[in-house]
């Protein structure tokens, strides 16, 4: 390997965010290899409908989902049990390459599909116990650029830091360190965007003791 023969526009680049740990590669997959995923995954993954908790009422998430893994990731989402379904051969793949990317170990993925602007994810953190206290979460997006923002969970001084990005079609983001406990993500609706953004969030569960 040759000291500049990676290509640089495959490199990390830091978003600075006090107290969080974020970074991105805008294009981390080349334009036809992000098409041709897309296309796979949007017909592969078995998609359904996952019913969330919003102030104690029970209804159906506005966008597609899937949660995929090893047998022994389930998985506690809103409050609800998912056992994961298998890997199919091209997210194993994508897995393998995901973590040499990340440098860490990866045993399951969220999978979303906003079928239009109007498919979104409200405001959250990923801080599940099962995801332990820093967790590692890289997540892939496919398709229609949308608005990902940021923001404190708890204000020091007043001011609640605050941050928006726009994932593009074959971007790899990556939160660590104390992303999740002291920040929460959401994915707003948007009039602009008719065309369909697949997502992908991998994660490392750690095993329930039996
Ligand atoms: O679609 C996205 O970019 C965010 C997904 C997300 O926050 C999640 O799966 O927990
Ligand atoms: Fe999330």
């Amino acid at each position: 390997m040759s000291l500049f023969g990676d290509d640089l526009t495959k490199a990390w680049q830091p978003i600075p965010l006090p107290g969080a740990q974020l970074r991105w590669i805008p294009q981390w997959l080349e334009l036809d290899e992000a098409d041709a995923l897309l296309a796979d995954l949007r017909e592969s993954i078995p998609w359904e409908t996952h019913r969330i908790r919003i102030f104690g009422r029970e209804v159906d998430s506005p966008r597609l989902s899937c949660w995929i893994g090893d047998a022994d990731a389930s998985y506690v989402y809103s409050r609800t049990r998912f056992e994961p379904h298998p890997w199919n051969a091209t997210l194993m793949t994508l897995r393998q390459r995901v973590e040499a990317a990340c440098a860490v170990r990866f045993n399951s993925v969220l999978a979303n599909l906003y079928r239009d602007g109007q498919d979104a994810m409200g405001w959250h953190s990923d801080a599940e116990p099962e995801l332990g206290e820093q967790p590692v979460i890289a997540s892939l997006s496919l398709g229609a650029e949308r608005r990902f923002r940021l923001r404190q969970r708890t204000s020091a001084g007043g001011r609640r830091e605050a941050y928006g990005i726009t994932l593009p079609h074959g971007s790899l983001l990556c939160m660590a360190g104390d992303t999740q406990r002291r920040y929460q993500h959401d994915l707003p609706r948007t009039r602009a965007v008719t065309g369909a953004r697949l997502n992908l969030t991998f994660r490392w569960i750690h095993p329930r003791d039996a």
